[in-house]
C-alpha cells in the first residue's frame, strides 16, 4: 500500500508485483483480474524481455477487466552501457498499444514516482469517466421515468380507457 497525491487528492494505490516467470504464470493471472492499473515492463538490457511483452499484452487482453489502464516501462535505464533495446523502439510500441512509456530506473528513482502518478491518473480518469457514464444513464432513466409518470397524468380520467360503462 502506499500513498500518492494525484490532482490534490490523496490517492491510496495496492501495488502486485507479479512473478515473471512461467510456472507463476496460473497465480500472477488471478492478479489480474482485480488490477486496475498495469505497469508492463521490460529490461532496456535484455532484447528477450522486450520481446516478451507481445506475450504479456495479451495476457493482460484476455484476463484483466475491460478498463484496465495499462502503461509500457523499459527498466535498468541507467545501465546504458548495456542497452539492448533503443528508446525509440519502446515508444514505438507503446504506440502500437496505445499507451503512455516510460524509461525507468530503480536504481536511479528514474521516472519512478512520474510512471505510478501517470497510472494512477489513468485509472482515476477512467474510473470518472465509467461514473460519469453511469450518471448519465441514471438521469436519462429517471428522465424517461418521468416523462412516462406525466405521459400518464395527461392522458388522465378524461383520455384513459373507460372501465365503467354505465
Ligand atoms: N541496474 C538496475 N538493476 C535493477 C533495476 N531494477 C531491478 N534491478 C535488478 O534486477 C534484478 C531483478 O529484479 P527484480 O525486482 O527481482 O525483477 P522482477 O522482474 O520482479 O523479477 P521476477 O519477479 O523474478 O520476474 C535484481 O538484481 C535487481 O536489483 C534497475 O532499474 N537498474
Amino acid at each position: 500500500m502506499k500513498t500518492i497525491e494525484v490532482d490534490g487528492i490523496k490517492v491510496r494505490i495496492q501495488i502486485w508485483d507479479t512473478a515473471g516467470q512461467e510456472r507463476y504464470q496460473t497465480i500472477t493471472k488471478q492478479y489480474y483480474r482485480r488490477a486496475q492499473g498495469i505497469f508492463l515492463v521490460y529490461d532496456i538490457s535484455s532484447e528477450r524481455s522486450y520481446q516478451h511483452i507481445m506475450k504479456w499484452v495479451s495476457d493482460v487482453d484476455e484476463y484483466a477487466p475491460e478498463g484496465v489502464q495499462k502503461i509500457l516501462i523499459g527498466n535498468k535505464a541507467d545501465e546504458e552501457q548495456k542497452r539492448q533495446v533503443g528508446r525509440e523502439q519502446g515508444q514505438q510500441l507503446a504506440k502500437e498499444y496505445g499507451m503512455d512509456f516510460y524509461e525507468t530506473s530503480a536504481c536511479t528513482n528514474l521516472n519512478i514516482k512520474e510512471s505510478f502518478t501517470r497510472l494512477t491518473e489513468l485509472v482515476l480518469q477512467a474510473h470518472r469517466k465509467e461514473l460519469d457514464g453511469l450518471r448519465t444513464r441514471a438521469s436519462n432513466e429517471l428522465a424517461l421515468a418521468e416523462l412516462e409518470e406525466e405521459e400518464g397524468k395527461a392522458e388522465g380520467p378524461a383520455n384513459s380507457p373507460k372501465t365503467c360503462w354505465c
